[in-house]
């Protein structure tokens, strides 16, 4: 692919479902405010629903079925090449379902986003939002990291908080959660697309000119807590 004719940050955003965080990640970009372009839409299923939407908002689109490899080391270089055709200088992980190799997080090192739900380093994995209804923490969350070999326990650049509530599903938690969700990755898209954010020598997140990375749900939506 071609790419010299465009300067704009490159992203390449990774998908497993319907992709709510990579609408929200195109829509930010194609408000045409910033330097940006989502070059490609990619999943490891060839029924994730965001596939759909992205085609239908003339986003390219690929599928790598991790299920057609018989390994994870197979699989992880088979996307790490479908990738690479669009020379990104992001990937963003958006509801992306596999645990990355770490050959892959090194080909990618420093470039490599994600968005977890949960205040990380509290409950990694799966299945967050049942992990914190069965500790019963009043406030839960998202963040979005860089990636690393070790699973959700990257650097990280945002995480945005919700109250808990007595009667709470883990859907319901899971709603509100995704309205933090997609304010932080419309914010984190466009700090990207500016070249604000680095990492220090300690392997700490440094972003120029921003001087919240924390966001609340309140009564009236989703608020930086500057
Ligand atoms: N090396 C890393 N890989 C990934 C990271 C990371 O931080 N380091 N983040 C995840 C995203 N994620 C949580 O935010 C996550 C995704 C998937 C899993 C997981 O256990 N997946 C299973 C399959 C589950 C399924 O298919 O439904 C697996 O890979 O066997 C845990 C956490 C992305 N990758
Ligand atoms: N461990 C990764 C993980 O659980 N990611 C979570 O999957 C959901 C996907 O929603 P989306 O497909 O609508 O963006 C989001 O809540 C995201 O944080």
């Amino acid at each position: 692919m071609d790419v010299s004719s465009s300067p704009a940050c490159r992203f390449v955003v990774l998908i497993s479902g319907r992709g709510s965080n990579m609408q929200t990640i195109v829509n930010t970009v194609q408000a045409g405010h910033l330097p940006a372009t989502v070059s490609a839409v990619m999943a490891n299923k060839a029924d994730a629903a965001g596939l759909e939407w992205a085609q239908a908002h003339g986003i390219p689109t690929a599928v790598v079925p991790h299920r057609d490899y018989d390994s994870r080391e197979a699989f992880d270089a088979a996307l790490a090449e479908a990738i690479e055709a669009y020379q990104p200088h992001y990937v963003l992980l958006a509801g992306f379902m596999r645990v990355l190799t770490p050959a892959f997080v090194e080909r990618f090192n420093g470039r490599l986003i994600n968005i977890h739900p949960s205040l990380l380093p509290a409950f990694p994995g799966l299945h967050t939002h049942q992990q914190a209804l069965a500790m019963g923490v009043q406030w839960h969350g998202c963040t979005i990291h860089f990636v690393t070999p070790v699973l959700d326990h990257g650097p990280i650049v945002a995480q945005g908080m919700v109250p808990v509530r007595a009667d709470d599903t883990p859907d319901d938690l899971a709603q509100r959660v995704l309205q933090v969700e997609h304010r932080m990755y419309a914010d984190v898209v466009g700090w990207l697309a500016q070249g604000r954010v680095s990492l220090d020598a300690m392997q700490r997140v440094q972003v120029s000119g921003v001087a919240s990375r924390s966001f609340v749900l309140t009564p009236d939506g989703v608020a930086s807590s500057e």
